[in-house]
Order: C-alpha cells, then sequence, then structure tokens
C-alpha cells in the first residue's frame, strides 16, 4: 500500500525470514482418552422447577474480606452435572455413534471431517425458553464468577462440564449493540441499524469470544496433566492476540505463526507484547495455516484456530447477547464479515440453539461479506454452490480476512443454506468508502466492517434489505488496530482509490489571520441554509 506524506508511518516491522518447517506430516489426528472428572457446575433447577436463575445475583452480604471471585465461586458450587457437550463429527449421519469427550485432543473425525461441539439437548430442554432468558440475563453485568463474562454467562450451553476454577476469562463479551442512527438514516433510510462491536474487547476484537473457551479447556488438560506444552495458532492477526493475551493471563506458553508483512503493527505487536512466541512467516495466512496444521499434528501444541470447534463454542454467544439485546426480538438481517468461515457458523449456531431450545422462534437470515480480493466463498455462492475452489488471496485492506482457502468452509455453507442466507463482495474502494463513511458518523470501525457495511449497502439498493428491517452489522474489530490503513485513506494515499471521503488536515500557517480564514470558509460550508 502506498504511505503517506501527511503521516509518519511506524518503521516497525517483523520479517525475520524464517525458513518454512518442513516436519514430517501426520494425517492421523491425535487421540488421548482420560476418564471424565468429577466437576462442579451451579444447579440451575429448583424444586418446584420455577425459573430462578442460579447462581442468584449475590446477595447484599459482602464476600469475606479475604476472598475472591473463583473461592466465592468455590464455595457455591454444587456439585452436579446437569448438562453435558461431546465432539461429533460436523453434519454427521444421523445413524453416525462417533463422538469424542471434550477431554480428547482431537481436531477432525476419523474421515478426516470437521467436528462440532453437540450438546445434550435433551437434558438442556428440561428447562423452558422463559427459565434461560431470565438465566441469561440474570448474570449480565455482574462480577460474579465466571458469569460475569458475555461467554461464561451462557457456560450451560457453551462448556458446561468444566470447573469455574480451570476457567481463564477477561470477562469479555457484553459488547455493545450500537444503534447506528445517523449512519442508518443518512446514507441507507433505515431506522433500524444496529452494529454489534465485537471488536470493543479485550484485545480489540471477537476472538476473545472463542479464546477464553479454547484456554480454559487448555488450562484444564493441563492440570489433568495431558501433554499440551504449549498452545498455537496461524493468524491474520487477531487471533493471536487473543491467544498470546488468554495463554499469557493463565501462564501457558503460546506459539504464533504470521504471514511476514501481512499484518497490521497494531496486531503484531500484541503477541509481543503478551510474551508469545511469535514466528513471522514468509508466506500468506493460508501457508501458516497448512504448516500449524503439521506442526500441531507432531508436537504437545494444541491448535487454537477455528478448525478447533471449541473456539466456536464461545463466539457464538455474540449471537445470544444480540437476541438478549434485543430483549429477545429476533432482527431481520445478520451481517457478518467471513475469512476462515468459522464465525459464520458460530452465529448460525448460537442462534439456532436459541429456537431449538425455546428462547424465540425464528433466526435471522445471514450474510456473509468477504473482500473481493479473497472470495472464494462468494464464488461458491454465485456458482449455486456447485463448485467450491480455493482462491489465492490477494492483499487487501481488510487485511483479517485475507484468506483464500477457509477451514470452515463446509460450516459456513451449512449455515448460509439453513437461513436462506446470502454473500456478497467489496472491492478496496467500496470497503474503504464504507469504513470512512460509518467513522464519519462518530464510528471508528476496521475495514472487516467496511466489507460488512458494503454488504448492506449493496442489498439495501438492490432493496433485499427493506428500509424498515432491523438489521444488525457485525463489527468484528477495533478501528485502532487499523490506523495505518485509515492514514493511507485520508491522506488520499493509495493508488486507483478515490478516497472520496477524506477528511486530510489542513495546513495552516501559525498566525492569527490564516487560521481566521481557513475557519470562516469552514463555517459557511457548514452553516444550515435556511429556505
Ligand atoms: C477482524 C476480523 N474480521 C473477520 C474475520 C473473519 O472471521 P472468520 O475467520 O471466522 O470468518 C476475522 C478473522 O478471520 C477477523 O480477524
Ligand atoms: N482472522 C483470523 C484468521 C484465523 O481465523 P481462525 O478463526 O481460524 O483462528 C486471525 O485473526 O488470525
Amino acid at each position: 500500500m502506498a504511505s503517506s506524506t501527511l503521516f509518519q508511518s511506524s518503521p516497525f516491522s517483523l520479517n525475520t525470514n524464517t525458513k518454512p518447517y518442513s516436519l514430517p506430516i501426520s494425517t492421523k489426528p491425535i487421540h488421548f482418552t482420560v476418564k471424565s472428572q468429577s466437576q462442579s457446575q451451579p444447579q440451575p433447577l429448583t424444586q418446584n422447577n420455577t425459573p430462578t436463575p442460579s447462581p442468584s445475583p449475590s446477595s447484599k452480604l459482602r464476600r469475606p474480606a479475604d476472598e475472591n471471585i473463583r473461592d466465592e465461586a468455590r464455595r457455591k458450587n454444587v456439585s452436579q452435572h446437569l448438562f453435558s457437550a461431546k465432539y461429533v463429527p460436523f453434519n454427521a449421519d444421523p445413524s453416525s455413534t462417533e463422538s469424542y469427550s471434550l477431554d480428547e485432543i482431537v481436531y477432525r473425525s476419523q474421515s478426516g471431517d470437521l467436528l462440532d461441539v453437540q450438546h445434550d439437548l435433551t437434558a438442556l430442554k428440561k428447562f423452558d425458553g422463559a427459565y434461560w432468558r431470565n438465566l441469561f440475563d440474570s448474570r449480565v453485568g455482574k462480577t460474579t464468577w465466571p458469569y460475569g463474562s458475555g461467554v461464561w454467562s451462557k457456560k450451560e450451553w457453551v462448556l458446561p462440564e468444566i470447573d469455574d476454577d480451570d476457567i481463564v476469562s477477561a470477562f469479555e463479551g457484553n459488547s455493545n449493540l450500537f444503534w447506528a442512527e445517523r449512519f442508518g438514516k443518512q446514507f441507507l433510510g433505515m431506522n433500524e441499524l444496529w452494529v454489534k462491536h465485537c471488536g470493543i474487547s479485550h484485545t480489540g476484537s471477537f476472538k476473545d469470544l472463542g479464546m477464553t473457551v479454547l484456554v480454559s479447556q487448555v488450562n484444564r488438560l493441563r492440570k489433568m496433566n495431558r501433554p499440551v506444552v504449549g498452545v498455537g495458532c496461524a493468524s491474520t492477526g487477531d487471533t493471536s492476540a487473543a491467544l498470546s493475551a488468554y495463554c499469557a493471563s493463565a501462564g501457558i506458553p503460546s506459539i504464533v505463526f504470521l504471514p511476514a508483512n501481512r499484518i497490521s503493527i497494531a496486531q503484531l505487536v500484541q503477541p509481543i507484547a503478551n510474551g508469545a512466541f511469535v514466528l513471522s512467516i514468509d508466506t500468506d495466512f493460508d501457508g501458516c495455516m497448512q504448516l500449524i496444521r503439521e506442526v500441531t499434528a507432531e508436537l504437545p501444541i494444541y491448535l487454537a484456530n477455528s478448525l478447533n470447534s471449541l473456539r466456536l463454542e464461545g463466539q457464538k454467544t455474540a449471537a445470544i447477547e444480540i437476541l438478549q439485546q434485543f430483549d429477545w426480538q429476533v432482527p431481520d438481517w445478520v451481517i457478518v464479515p467471513g475469512g476462515n468461515l468459522g464465525n459464520i457458523y458460530a452465529f448460525y449456531k448460537g442462534f439456532q440453539m436459541c429456537k431449538e431450545l425455546g428462547l424465540v422462534d425464528r433466526i435471522p437470515r445471514l450474510v456473509c461479506a468477504q473482500a473481493a480480493n479473497a472470495n472464494p466463498l462468494y464464488l461458491y455462492f454465485k456458482s449455486g454452490w456447485k463448485e467450491f475452489k480455493p482462491v489465492r488471496a490477494q492483499t487487501t485492506f481488510a487485511s483479517a480476512i485475507q484468506i483464500g482457502d477457509p477451514v470452515s468452509i463446509d460450516r459456513a455453507v451449512h449455515a448460509l443454506r439453513s437461513c436462506n442466507g446470502i454473500v456478497e463482495e467489496a472491492t478496496e474502494e467500496e470497503l474503504m468508502d464504507a469504513m470512512a463513511q460509518a467513522d464519519s458518523t462518530g464510528m471508528f470501525t476496521c475495514p472487516h466492517t467496511g466489507v460488512a457495511l458494503t454488504a448492506l449497502f449493496k442489498l439495501r439498493n438492490s432493496g433485499v434489505i427493506k428500509p424498515t428491517d432491523r438489521t444488525v452489522v457485525v463489527s468484528t474489530a477495533h478501528g485502532l488496530k487499523f490506523t495505518q490503513s485509515k492514514i493511507e485513506y485520508h491522506s488520499k494515499g493509495i493508488k486507483d482509490l478515490a478516497c472520496q471521503f477524506a477528511n486530510p488536515p489542513m495546513q495552516v500557517k501559525a498566525d492569527f489571520g490564516s487560521v481566521m480564514d481557513v475557519l470562516s470558509k469552514y463555517l459557511q460550508s457548514k452553516a444550515p441554509r435556511y429556505h
């Protein structure tokens, strides 16, 4: 990308030109079996089966001074398993009996397919929709361990059997569902446009939601003396930031494979600061992903990418949270930017569970938005789901979704087909303009959110999304992680882009007259016109 003349770009870069690894490849998944431990968990059932949330919001009595929130959770825990979950092959034939305990280290089914975490829905259905709504609502905004987290406030639906003590959480989730009033009205003629700010979070992206689950499970496995020395991922910048933060918090080594010179400086510095072992590899994300899969098949490094279905259990809570924030009313559309394609499935799964368990009576239509420079799902959708071909992803300002061979392609297709979903794409100009327009109405969005907003523009223009449709755009990362792209845009320093919404700073001489001149011109241009 062109560098700016108005702003100094940082000279910080990390390109160690590391030689690619060439370890022998094992295609067999590693399976370890452990006996299931008796874990404690809150007991939500009351004698008369009334929906009294448990644990009840703490009484007015303060905790003893020498007790912290973990100790308190331990004291209040009732040791009884009501709910459980296991790995099963994704979309398996109903006759399949293949399944694995979540305490096994397994990422693929026997036939090499993706896995899914399957909950015991029969047990969950013993409680009605009102019960779950009340339970989840009762936990929002508290500091009770671990329910103060937006993810763990849905613990029974996430990792029901984990001991509260093993949970590694930064009280992630509960992110703002922002009413984009001015953006919606001014640019789209919409009254009900909402932005789910998943990027306003601990490490600045939605990845925290899945990572708290994965690292908690690793914490549990390590306490069981399982052979997990470290946790590793390939990343376009956000997964690595989340992984390294949660691992650092639990004292677990993290290893991250980054495509050299393809992620933002702000993202790069996150794992460095959190003490991860950072490999900058001279390949793209898909190359890093291939390498981490090979490495984790050989070494005692647990795989943290969303190929590992545990991650999606945390990510799906963003969907539940959206319903909760609308007081359990269902929006018409939810638009999600897609790269490795775990998240679009996670959203579908969260909505679908709410429907199946009676919290709502329908699910929204999902839109997955891709950068035109990295659009394998879009091409597949356009072919009428006939033929999937990975692509070589080209450079895009939406660098976190520069992915050509998404691991969760099958999950994404299942999700989109099941909800009559749509796939859209955004060119570089479209996504940067949309990001700038959103910012001009008071947001500070990332380029990936620009991709999702472009999809919204296109679907509004074609009339697919109606002006009255309640629509949620998922903002996946914090804009502060992508300031360089904004600097280039507002400097009009991008080749082949008009940057029509650029707002560069004006250079003014340090004298009163010059300042007054530019200010009076500016005020005239902004004065309300009276007819
Ligand atoms: C900021 C951001 N947005 C969107 C995505 C896409 O999510 P997914 O890979 O689950 O499709 C990613 C990661 O890929 C991301 O980091
Ligand atoms: N955008 C991601 C890409 C990897 O996705 P994952 O969900 O499979 O970990 C990143 O930030 O690394």
